[in-house]
């Protein structure tokens, strides 16, 4: 264990205490788990906020807003100035525990800033603001080392209006790139499919349909007024390090096959006289061709830096390219635009690792063994590609990486075993 990994012991505990007055008592403290909220204007993430901050769930939640307007309940009464931050620029104090601020920017140190004045918290909620892209923060956070000794990115919740969400997810950026709701919707852990009671329950099934053919592996729940079981959208370690045991809600995206995921309610039950509105190409089902890819893996030797895997996935989410192969004989990019990496990998010594991947940025942790027993043996090695560029190409992206890890596997088998011996091939 680092010196890093030691801490006097949590001061929320015993917020009368003075420094010297607090036993020195040195364990290693988990990290605080950070929520990031997104969502497009007016989806519901306020009201979300208000909820967590009103109700009585026994949790410190600092809830943290990266703007202030005037016109919800929240935020008329967040008005305690406190002119001597730097970058934490109001909060207020709840009598449930939660605390609420807001940043000027989304810059994260403020985080640790707050928490030194205010103590720890159990949850951090860090709201974007309603156009925000959600993959800066989180690639800002993966990349302030400060800030990940003390805070751990927990899950991206995305709140979307049911309402809104198919012509959102249709609006064309002048440039073509992604609009805001299609990287909202597209880099999500958990979406709350909001404003159910604004829609027909018969269209339900279509809305959903669409906001999974983009992200297959999210977790969507139907909501009003953004009212939910807590447990469902804090806590949940998508983000895992290996001393958080892991919750089952982690796993049950890879749990579920992608190919009944993604298709709509009326399919999976069999029902033959559901309408396919979904599956024509007018659709906000396949929404400027955005969607989800699932490539089947076997069982590594291993998944270090510099292993067979590493390599290969590495180049696909840094470069987009795969290795060539015998059925493709160059190295040539593939052209993908990818917003979001997932994986579920096994090693032949029975560990298995959760890889998260947000543009070109990416994690493998392993799973603590002991945490999901019973989920860990349903759930098969996977890797799940969201972005654009895979419609139409799944076959030939799949073959070309199923491919190109089997030579690459191959090669480290000839080499006697090249796991963990460095960046073999990354200066190509
Ligand atoms: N009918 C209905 N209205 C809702 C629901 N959830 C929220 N609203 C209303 O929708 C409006 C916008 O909700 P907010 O929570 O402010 O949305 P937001 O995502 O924070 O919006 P921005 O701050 O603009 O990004 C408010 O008037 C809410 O009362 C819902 O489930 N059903």
């Amino acid at each position: 264990m680092s010196t890093e990994d030691l801490r006097v012991e949590d001061l929320s505990v015993s917020d009368d205490l003075e420094m010297d007055e607090v036993p020195q008592l040195v364990e290693p403290l988990a990290k605080v788990p950070l929520t990031v909220l997104t969502g497009y204007l007016g989806a519901g993430k306020s009201t979300l906020l208000d909820y967590i901050l009103k109700e009585q769930h026994g949790r410190r939640i600092a809830v943290i807003m990266n703007e202030f307007g005037d016109t919800t309940d929240i935020e008329s009464k967040a008005i305690s100035v406190q002119s001597d931050e730097a970058m934490v620029e109001e909060w207020l104090e709840l009598n449930n525990g939660c605390l609420c601020c807001s940043v000027r920017d989304t810059g994260l140190l403020a985080i640790i800033n707050l928490m030194e004045k205010k103590g720890r918290f159990d949850q951090i909620m860090l709201e974007t603001t309603g156009l925000a892209d959600p993959a800066p923060i989180i690639e800002s956070f993966w990349n302030e080392p400060a800030l990940n000794l003390e805070v751990g990115l927990d899950a991206v919740v995305a709140v979307v209006d049911a309402a809104g969400i198919e012509k959102q997810l249709q609006e064309p950026r002048p440039d073509g790139s992604y609009n805001e709701a299609q990287r909202q919707v597209a880099t999500a852990d958990v979406i709350l499919l909001n404003k159910v009671d604004l829609v027909q329950p018969e269209d339900l099934d279509r809305i959903e349909a669409a906001l999974r053919s983009i992200n297959s592996t999210a977790l969507i729940h139907r909501t009003t007024r953004s009212s939910i079981d807590l447990s469902l959208i804090l806590d949940l370690n998508i983000y895992a390090s290996p001393s958080i045991p892991i919750r089952p809600e982690t796993l049950a995206p890879f749990v579920q096959p992608d190919d009944k995921a993604a298709q709509c309610a009326g399919c999976q039950s069999g029902d033959s006289s559901h309408s396919h509105t979904h599956s024509t190409s007018s659709s906000s089902a396949h929404a400027n061709d955005i969607s989800s890819l699932t490539i089947p893996l076997p069982v590594l030797p291993s998944v270090e830096n510099g292993s067979a895997f590493y390599r290969v996935v590495s180049r696909l989410i840094w470069d987009s390219k795969l290795p060539s192969t015998s059925t493709s004989s160059s190295d040539e990019p593939l052209s993908l635009d990818l917003l979001r990496t997932k994986g579920f990998l096994r090693t032949q010594d029975g560990q298995s690792y959760i890889l998260q991947g947000v543009r070109d940025i990416f994690d493998i942790s392993p799973v603590p063994p002991a945490t999901v027993a019973a989920e860990e043996r349903e759930v098969k090695p996977k890797l799940v590609l969201i972005g654009r560029g895979i419609k139409g190409r799944e076959g030939e992206i799949a073959r070309r990486f199923e491919e190109g890890l089997r030579m690459a596997l191959e090669e480290d088998e000839r080499e006697g075993g090249a796991d963990g011996e460095g960046d073999k091939d990354m200066a190509e």
